[in-house]
């Protein structure tokens, strides 16, 4: 397969909407070349990687659209003894909610069809943020899909207790610095099936 032209946020502007498409297709064909080894190899630079305190509430992600998958380390951090959450969009221009969930326990779908636990689910703060996206630079900065949700999100946690925010992506969602708005939430590790990078 041909590689497509590497857009970044240098010499060769590209609007955020061309580079969400090129990144969307990157994180399909990626998804499909590493299957499940990704998710594991994710988990395991984590766990070696990121300083955990005790009893962390870790808010993941259900993976959609070809997201690198989470659910590998979600579980190994249940068993080591902390708390598991999934985001939920409570309004259009609000910060995602968490709610607690366990693995095994049902999800409804909620906005965009996302899978998530329901109003049911007690609410709890994340001290640990795994935040998807469809594209990361190596200095921490992310595109999402473009509602700002996490970037209003990771505000409002950095005001209360210093979170632990990990960006999880497939290496070659990695590239050249993008350009940052000042509202764009920046990582404190991005962490691929290659490698963890530490940004601050
Ligand atoms: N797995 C996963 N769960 C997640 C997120 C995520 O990025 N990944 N979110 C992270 O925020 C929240 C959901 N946010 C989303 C925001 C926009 C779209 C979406 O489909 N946007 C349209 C464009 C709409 C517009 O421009 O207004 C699109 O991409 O076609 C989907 C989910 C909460 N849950
Ligand atoms: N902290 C914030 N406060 C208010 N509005 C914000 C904030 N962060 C982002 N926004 C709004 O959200 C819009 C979308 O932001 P952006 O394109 O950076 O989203 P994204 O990070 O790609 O999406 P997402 O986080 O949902 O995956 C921005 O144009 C801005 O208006």
């Amino acid at each position: 397969m041909t590689e497509p032209s590497f857009p970044t946020a240098g010499a060769q502007p590209v609007s955020k909407a061309e580079l969400r498409r090129h990144a969307g297709l990157v994180r399909q064909r990626e998804a499909r070349r590493l299957g499940q080894a990704a998710g594991d190899r994710i988990a395991r630079h984590v766990l070696d990687a990121v300083p955990l305190r005790p009893f962390e509430m870790a808010a993941g992600y259900w993976p959609v659209r070809a997201e690198a998958d989470p659910l590998p380390l979600m579980l190994a951090l249940k068993a080591m003894g902390h708390g598991l959450c999934l985001p939920e969009v409570a309004a259009r221009n609000a910060p995602l909610l968490f709610r607690r969930w366990l693995p095994g326990e049902p999800l409804t779908a909620g906005a965009y069809g996302i899978p998530a636990p329901g109003a049911g689910a007690r609410l709890v703060t994340p001290s640990l943020v795994l935040v998807p996206g469809v594209w990361f630079d190596r200095q921490g900065a992310r595109l999402g899909y473009g509602g700002g949700f996490y970037d209003r999100t990771l505000e409002a946690l950095r005001r209360g207790r210093r979170p632990t925010i990990v960006g999880i992506a497939y290496d070659a969602q990695l590239g050249d610095r993008l350009a940052r708005e000042p509202h764009d939430a920046v990582m404190d590790f991005v962490v691929t099936e290659r490698r963890v990078i530490r940004t601050r």
